[in-house]
């Protein structure tokens, strides 16, 4: 009777709590479990504990679990078939409760496991990647609750809520920093004028394009292509990478420390003058994530001493930059919704601003910014309009709730304008466009947003309607240039699709534009820039070729860009793919979220190119066809410097050209695979050259600073 009682009161606190159900889940967009579903995921896990289905949980924590805003059991988990065990998960996860946790592990847990959980006598150390006992949080949920059987572990005297606080601080010992040696760390401390000024810190590379404008242009200029051919090798560091994963990140540099981000999620530090480890983070990821394109990650951001790093679960973490540690850490978006995050964030002012991938799952993109201090949300631009907001009219029906625009490549920013530049991917389902009439905004769009309140002050479409995973996920590049007899401040776009934009950055009027690659699905722009589309644009059931390939024109690997020639440099792609599409009622989103609606093949190898472009129309100066060494198939952005040489990597082999010409100057092979785009920066005095392939990272210069070492993780003593 009491049971029935409180079932029912609890239903009723459902429909009146209405909109409190929204936040069962941290941050999951709006309106994403409908309130009758809401109700009907209750009803049915108080059914299940009535056959007796649930003996692992009393009563009373199946009506704390399913509790509206604070409930730990995911209704919306439960109601998808993930299983009881997968849909239980700390329901606080932030700062206060990990604050609260710490203070309940001194109380509770520090005499046996020790006061930093790093185990004494006869209690095993916390600090470790997966637990004994199982690593989900019901696993540890229950040890806490029940003790461990023929232990010392025994039952803890905790209420539910102190349970899920203490699990909240153990995943950041977990995840804590395996510290190595902070002895002769250096001062770290970047400030927002140091971002401003980047260019000028020739001894730094202080964030992911190196400047904000998105050039990764270097000012030094000792290596030219006099004496390019002499570069050799200063040293080298392997890094401990996972099987499977490719290093995509471009490393910072601050006061002759190294922050290199590897995958999926991990941050070691170096010794800048001779490649000795400093200390390394490791975050712990779930299990079962689903993930489209890899566990990769393109790097970090800083700000004073603070890094900041995006995870694969769709969190934002703040780090120490002189031990490791975390300082703050947020949850962006719901991991089991299909985000994820390979960004590498960016500093604005004291913000943080990160945007998600997910363009392959019926998510819902955004852009975000987080207090740099704080880590609290300032705001969010959702890169789909809902109903009656601007750009809604380019969508029919529910298609924008699952509508895509990932915002998966780091933007740029005018400090002038106060205005933001980033790009956005495609829709979703990628190769179904019969589901989303319309052109689709702000998919396939560069969007630019006030920095300070996350409103759009103009947009620019390159695909509209893309059916192709053309994403305009590409670094902007901010360039002065004199078009047409006009100084212009303008933003250059080498794009997935093909073509090459030059659009006003006040305005995003488009002034120039023409295809940089053979294309076959638009014969041309027409005068604002929308592209001119041929019949190789519809994709069928039967499949239709189209150039550019799925890999695009150039997908998201960074341009550069030199101001004393007015050249952009990008990696191109040439080739075709097949592109397929389903019957409308043939298109399900996948057990794992993923919702693509058919896809495409690539019947021939692609070609692989750097080209020179006049940065003011796109015209063709140089290509130079890359290195091929298929073992490593894989290349890396492009890195320009004021000596007149760029650099790049290909197949695991590391060339310098010629600016000028495109004549290849030196190369030297790696082996391994590279994402990694090289980067340049002074170390006592010389001009050195820091690229990345495989699961070691290489600094090249023309005069050896020390004799060459070789210097893996495990042997940290000196040669
Ligand atoms: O739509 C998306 O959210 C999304 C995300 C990502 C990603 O985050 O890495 C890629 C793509 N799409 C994609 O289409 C793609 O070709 C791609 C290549 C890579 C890579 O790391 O090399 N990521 C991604
Ligand atoms: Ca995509």
């Amino acid at each position: 009777m009491i049971v029935l009682g409180l079932l029912a009161a609890t239903a009723i606190a459902s429909l009146v709590a209405g909109q409190a159900i929204y936040t069962t889940i941290q941050n999951r967009p709006k309106n994403s479990v409908k309130i009758e579903d809401a109700i009907v995921g209750r009803l049915e896990i108080f059914g299940e504990k009535l056959v007796g289905r649930l003996p692992e949980l009393s009563w009373s924590e199946v009506i704390q679990g399913v509790w509206p805003g604070r409930g730990f059991i995911s209704i919306e988990a439960y109601l998808e078939g993930r299983g009881f065990e997968a849909s239980i998960a700390d329901p606080f996860n932030d700062p206060k409760s990990i604050a609260d946790g710490a203070a309940l592990f001194q109380e509770k847990c520090a005499s046996c496991h020790g006061r930093d959980g790093r185990g004494a006598g006869h209690a095993p150390s916390l600090r470790r990647d997966s637990y004994r006992i199982g690593n989900s949080d019901f696993a540890i949920y229950k040890v806490l609750r029940d003790g461990i059987n023929g232990t010392a572990m025994a039952p803890r005297d905790l209420s539910l809520a102190q349970r899920w606080h203490i699990i909240s601080y153990l995943r950041t010992l977990q995840s804590a920093a395996k510290i190595v040696d902070t002895q002769a760390m250096p001062e770290i401390s970047v400030t927002w004028r140091d971002l401003l000024d980047a260019k000028d810190h020739t001894s730094d590379w202080l964030s992911y394009s190196g400047s904000l404008d998105g050039w990764r242009h270097s000012k030094l200029d000792q290596i030219n292509p006099g004496n390019a051919s002499a570069l050799k090798l200063i040293w080298a560091h392997q890094f401990e990478v996972p099987q499977g994963g490719t290093i995509a990140a471009t490393p910072l540099v601050v006061n002759k420390t190294i922050f290199m981000s590897l995958p999926p999620n991990s941050v070691v530090a170096l010794d800048a003058e001779t490649g000795r480890k400093i200390w390394r983070f490791d975050y712990t990821l779930p299990n079962n994530l689903a993930l489209c394109c890899g566990r990769t990650n393109r790097g970090l951001a800083v700000l004073g001493d603070t890094l900041f790093i995006g995870t694969l679960d769709a969190k934002l973490i703040a780090l120490n930059a002189k031990t490791g540690e975390v300082r703050w850490q947020t949850t962006v978006a719901d991991a089991n919704k299909g985000y994820s995050i390979t960004a590498a964030p960016l500093v604005a002012k004291d913000a943080v601003i990160i945007g998600i991938s997910g363009g392959e799952f019926g998510t819902r993109g955004f852009l975000s910014a987080y207090g740099a201090q704080d880590g609290k949300l300032r705001w969010r631009f959702n890169t789909i309009p809902a109903p009656g907001e601007f750009g809604s009219e380019t969508w029919k029906n529910d298609a924008w709730k699952t509508g895509g625009g990932p915002t998966w490549v780091t933007g740029s920013f005018d400090p002038e304008l106060n205005l933001l530049y980033w790009g956005v991917g495609n829709p979703s389902p990628n190769y179904n466009g019969s589901l989303r009439p319309g052109d689709n905004l702000f998919t396939n769009s560069v969007i630019a947003l006030n920095i300070d309140t996350g409103k759009l002050v103009w947009h620019f479409q390159f695909t509209p309607h893309d059916a192709h995973d053309w994403d305009s996920n590409q670094t902007p590049i901010l360039a002065d240039l004199t078009i047409a007899g006009t100084k212009r401040n303008v933003i250059c776009w080498a794009n997935r699709n093909g073509f090459y934009y030059v659009l006003d950055r006040a305005n995003g009027e488009f002034l120039a534009g023409r295809a940089f690659v053979e294309v076959t699905w638009a014969t041309g722009l027409d005068a604002k820039g929308r592209p001119l589309t041929t019949k190789a644009n519809e994709v069928t059931p039967e499949g239709v070729t189209a150039k550019p390939s799925v890999a695009g024109g150039t997908n998201w690997l960074p341009p550069s860009y030199d101001p004393n020639t007015g050249t952009i440099f990008v990696h191109a792609t040439e080739g075709k793919s097949i592109y397929t599409t389903s019957a409308p009622e043939h298109v399900v989103r996948g057990t794992n979220g993923i919702y693509v609606g058919s896809g495409s093949s690539t019947p021939q190898p692609l070609d692989n190119y750097v080209l020179g472009l006049n940065a003011a129309t796109g015209n063709l100066i140089w290509k130079y066809a890359s290195p091929r060494l298929p073992e490593y198939s894989s290349y890396s952005g492009v890195l320009s410097s004021a000596g007149g040489v760029v650099f790049s990597v290909a197949d695991g082999i590391i060339f310098a050209l010629d600016s000028k010409t495109g004549s290849e100057l030196w190369r030297a092979t790696l082996g391994g695979k590279a994402q990694s785009t090289p980067i340049s920066f002074a170390l006592n005095g010389q001009q050195v050259i820091e690229a990345t392939a495989g699961n070691t990272m290489f600094v090249f210069g023309l005069a050896g600073v020390r004799p060459p070492q070789l210097l893996s993780e495990t042997q940290q003593s000196a040669p």
